[in-house]
C-alpha cells in the first residue's frame, strides 16, 4: 500500500506536485499516467525518500520510506536505470547491493534468471543496451523480495519480448499481493497490463479509477448500424422520443446511435423485422480517454 496525502514538492517557483492524495492498493497494477512534466516522476522519487517533500506526507506500507528498517524488502524502485557503474558487471552490481542489505548471493543469482539476464551477468555494464539496462533496473528493484514495486517507464527501449515479459512479471508479481505502481506514456501497453490509473495533470490528481471505469466514464453508448432500410428504422428509433437518443447518418446505408446499447437496437430490430447488416458497438480506447481527459492539462505543446 502506499498512501500520499496532501502531498506538495516545490522546486524553487516551480511547484510540481500539488497537494495530491491517493492510496494504492496492494494487488493490483497502478497506472500513473499523465502529460510530460505532469509531476509522476516527482512523487516517485518522495515515495522513496530520494526527495523530501514540501508539504503532506506519502507512506510506503504504512510508514515514511526513512522509516522503514529493511527499506529493501518494503520497497523496490526503478527509477533511473542509468544508475549504475558502467565498469561493473551486472552481477557485481547487484551481488554490492545485496551485501550492503543484509541479501543472499542467492537471490542476485535468482533475480538474474527473473530478468534474463543471467548470460551476461559478467558483462560490463557499461556495454549494455537500453533494453538490458532496463532488465538490470528491474532486477535491482526486486533483489529484496518487495511488498511493493515502483517503476518509471520500465519498458523504455524494450524490444516487444520484452515489453510482453514486463507485463506477465508485473501481472503476476501483483498476483501476489504486491502493490505494483508503474509509469509508462505507452497508452496500448498501460491498457493490458492496469487494473487502476491515476492520472495526473499539471501536479494534480485529474483521476483515480478503476481502468474500465476510467476508459467508459463519460462516455455514453454509441452503436454503428448498418441497413438497408436505414431511415425506416431511424424514423423508428426517434420515434421513441427519448431524449438521450442521437442519430449520426453514416454515407453507406445506416447511421451512428448513441445514448442506445447495441442489445437495445437489436432488440428493436427484431421486434420491427428490421433487417441488420452491421450493429457494433464503438470502444473508448484509453487513449482516447486519457487524451480526452488531459487536453487542458499538457504543459509542453507543439506549434
Ligand atoms: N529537481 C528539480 N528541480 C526543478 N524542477 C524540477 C525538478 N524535478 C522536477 N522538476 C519539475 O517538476 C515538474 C514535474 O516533473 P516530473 O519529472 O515529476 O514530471 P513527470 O510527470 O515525471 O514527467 P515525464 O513524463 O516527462 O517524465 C516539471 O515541470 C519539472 O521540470
Amino acid at each position: 500500500m502506499i498512501e500520499a496525502r496532501g502531498l506538495t514538492k516545490v522546486y524553487g517557483n516551480k511547484t510540481a506536485v500539488r497537494e495530491v492524495s491517493f492510496s494504492i492498493a496492494p494487488g493490483q497494477v497502478t497506472g500513473f499516467l499523465g502529460p510530460n512534466g505532469a509531476g509522476k516522476s516527482t512523487c516517485m522519487r518522495l515515495m522513496v525518500g530520494l526527495d523530501r517533500p514540501s508539504a503532506g506526507t506519502v507512506t510506503v506500507q504504512g510508514q515514511r520510506y526513512a522509516d522503514l528498517s529493511a527499506p529493501m524488502a518494503e520497497v523496490g524502485a526503478l527509477l533511473d536505470a542509468k544508475g549504475v557503474h558502467p565498469g561493473r558487471s551486472a552481477r557485481s552490481h547487484l551481488r554490492a547491493l545485496a551485501a550492503t542489505h543484509g541479501i543472499s548471493d542467492r537471490r542476485v543469482h535468482e533475480v538474474l534468471e527473473q530478468t534474463g539476464l543471467s548470460a551476461v551477468a559478467n558483462r560490463r555494464v557499461g556495454g549494455f543496451s537500453l533494453g538490458m539496462g532496463q532488465r538490470l533496473g528491474i532486477a535491482s528493484a526486486l533483489l529484496g523480495d518487495p511488498r511493493v514495486l515502483i517503476l518509471d517507464e520500465p519498458i523504455n527501449g524494450l524490444d516487444p519480448d520484452g515489453v510482453l515479459w514486463v507485463r506477465k512479471l508485473l501481472r503476476h508479481l501483483a498476483s501476489e499481493g504486491r502493490t505494483v505502481l508503474l509509469s509508462s506514456h505507452l497508452m496500448s501497453e498501460m491498457a493490458q497490463t492496469a487494473d487502476h490509473v491515476i492520472v495526473l495533470g499539471r501536479g494534480e490528481v485529474v483521476a483515480d479509477a478503476p481502468i474500465q471505469e476510467f476508459i467508459s466514464g463519460g462516455q455514453h453508448d454509441r452503436v454503428t448500424v448498418r441497413t438497408p432500410d436505414a431511415a425506416r428504422f431511424a424514423s423508428l428509433l426517434l420515434s421513441t422520443e427519448d431524449p438521450a437518443i442521437r442519430l449520426e447518418p453514416l454515407a453507406e446505408e445506416g447511421f451512428e446511435a448513441h445514448g442506445i446499447t447495441a442489445a437495445e437496437l437489436g432488440r428493436l430490430a427484431a421486434e420491427h423485422g428490421f433487417v441488420l447488416h452491421e450493429l457494433s458497438p464503438i470502444r473508448t480506447s484509453l487513449e482516447d480517454a486519457y487524451l480526452a481527459l488531459t487536453r487542458d492539462h499538457v504543459e509542453y505543446v507543439a506549434a
